[in-house]
């Protein structure tokens, strides 16, 4: 299940803290955002410009424009401004209580500019009543402790028992601003016997530092959902955040405390490429040898097996080379069925395998008779070669993407030369094989699950795939031009 994540807090336009940061941070640690504006900040990484409140009205609509129509799974409370606005949030909150709400609440940014009217602290006051968790820094924590800053860690751990014990909360203290050390943060709950769990990080020497504290609460609120408890949720948000500010200075936003970079982690794991639908990559893999394609339409072999004016003899040396072709070929099918993890998958290169093993026999027994097996031709030794040298390296997936041409190729050109020719056409029979109904569906199915297999493997194996595939076609084109180039006289 995805977390559905409401944030409620004001705006930051150059996406470091407030809702923007929201959204990145919620995204990022597995949620789906949702915002409702509290404020409209006019600010940078140097500080805060202007506070626009809209009308306490138009904050309530949004509020309930979400609650009528979305199941919230979390909330995540931030910059309230005033003590209107925090008491609209308070009323929806008595209304509508999500199941785990987190109030960051913050009052004065890190650049020292007030988010919050002195006025409006009785107002958060009663706002902590609906909270689970709150997250203050050293200085909010002063002021709901209704002490000066502390100025080490043992004193903010204090003022956080205090506090928890004062709201009835679970408190977050964060130790961001006291200087020096490792950065500590600590989950305290007066009301669980004094309960302390302590969080020691190293401190990044880094001036990506803003929205940290928006950051770490709305992913806190969304991992809570993820992982079902507060201390594993703030451990992983941690983790996840020290990762983010490390690779801040990485965005160049800003000359004054930068952002922290949301993405940094799943970009450099998962990569920025959109992975390709199936259907998508079967015709950009057809579309990259088109012209291979059309070098193979060229090829004077295939030229008279379309008109068919092609000498008798070439396309008997043509068939008893497709005879020793498909000896290894059902080799490797075999060796795919043996490979595949999926039943289905695997009874169908295992038919494919029997099949190709029964067309050997058929055009053996009616082109030679008792004679004996003709030599494999280069061309052909270098093909099967390749696919069992496929199939020895053990990968299914290169494997199936190596053996594919010998179904696509065929049924595509096959088919066509079938329809073009009539009933009087010498080589009908062969045309008729590889341009029917069964051959066709066989062929999607190979597709299907090449391309399928494909999509879902990591770039590196899906270039490998595509190059066994791109070799093999290759080897088509030689296998097709062999008959006329390289037959050996007589
Ligand atoms: N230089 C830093 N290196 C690593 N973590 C940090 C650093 N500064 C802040 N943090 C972490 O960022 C989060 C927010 O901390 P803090 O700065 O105390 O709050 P706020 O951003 O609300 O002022 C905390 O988890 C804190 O430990
Ligand atoms: C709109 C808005 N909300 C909150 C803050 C404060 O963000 P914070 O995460 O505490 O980080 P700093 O900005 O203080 O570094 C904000 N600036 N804007």
């Amino acid at each position: 299940m995805i977390p559905r994540v409401l944030s409620i807090a004001g705006t930051d336009p150059t996406g470091g803290a407030g809702i923007q940061a929201d959204l990145k941070s919620i995204a990022a640690t597995g949620g789906y955002g949702m915002a409702v504006v509290t404020a409209l900040v006019a600010q940078n990484t140097r500080g805060v410009r202007g506070v626009h409140v809209p009308p306490a009205g138009f904050l309530a609509d949004q509020l309930a424009a979400v609650s009528d129509d979305v199941e919230i799974d979390a909330v995540k409370i931030g910059m309230l401004a005033d003590a209107t606005v925090a008491g609209v949030v308070s009323d929806w909150l008595r209304r509508c209580r999500p199941p785990v709400v987190v109030l960051d609440p913050v009052m004065v940014a890190t650049s020292g500019d007030r988010l919050l009217d002195p006025d409006a602290e009785r107002a958060l006051r009663e706002l902590i009543g609906h909270a689970d968790l709150i997250t203050p820094n050293i200085p909010e924590l002063a002021v709901l402790a209704g002490a000066s800053p502390a100025s080490d860690w043992a004193g903010a751990v204090a003022q956080a028992l205090a506090v928890s014990r004062r709201y009835r909360v679970l408190v977050l203290a964060k130790g961001g601003h006291l200087a020096g050390g490792p950065v500590r943060d600590a989950l305290v709950d007066a009301a669980g016997g004094q309960a302390v769990v302590e969080f020691r990080g190293e401190r990044l020497e880094t001036h990506n530092t803003h929205g940290t504290g928006c950051s770490l609460s709305s992913a806190v609120a969304t991992l809570r959902v993820r992982l079902g408890d507060w201390a594993p949720a703030v451990a992983a948000a941690r983790d996840w955040l020290a990762e983010s500010i490390a690779a801040g200075a990485e965005l160049g936003v800003g000359g004054g405390n930068g952002p922290v970079h949301h993405l940094a982690g799943l970009w450099s794991r998962g990569g920025l490429r959109t992975r390709p639908r199936p259907a998508r990559l079967a015709e950009r893999w057809w579309q990259q040898v088109a012209e291979l394609r059309r070098d193979i339409e060229a090829l004077p072999f295939v030229r008279g097996l379309a008109e068919g004016d092609l000498d008798r003899a070439a396309f008997e040396w043509y068939l008893a080379q497709d005879s020793c072709y498909l000896r290894d070929y059902s080799r490797a099918l075999a060796a795919a069925s043996t490979l595949a993890t999926e039943p289905s998958a695997q009874r169908f290169w295992a038919d494919c395998a029997q099949g190709a093993l029964v067309e050997e026999q058929r055009l053996h027994r009616a082109l030679l008779g008792d004679r004996p097996r003709p030599p494999a031709a280069p061309s052909t030794t270098r093909y099967v070669d390749h696919l069992l040298a496929t199939a020895a390296r053990g990968d299914y997936r290169v494997l199936i993407a190596a053996l594919l041409p010998c179904f696509w190729l065929y049924q595509n050109l096959g088919s066509r030369l079938a329809a073009r020719s009539d009933a009087a056409h010498p080589y009908r029979a062969w045309l008729d094989a590889y341009g029917d109904a069964e051959f066709a569906a066989q062929n999607e199915r190979a597709i299907d699950l090449v391309t399928t297999a494909a999509v879902e493997a990591d770039e590196p194996t899906r270039d490998r795939m595509w190059r066994a595939f791109r070799a093999s076609c290759e080897h088509e084109a030689a296998f097709f031009a062999a008959p006329l180039a390289a037959r050996p006289a007589g």
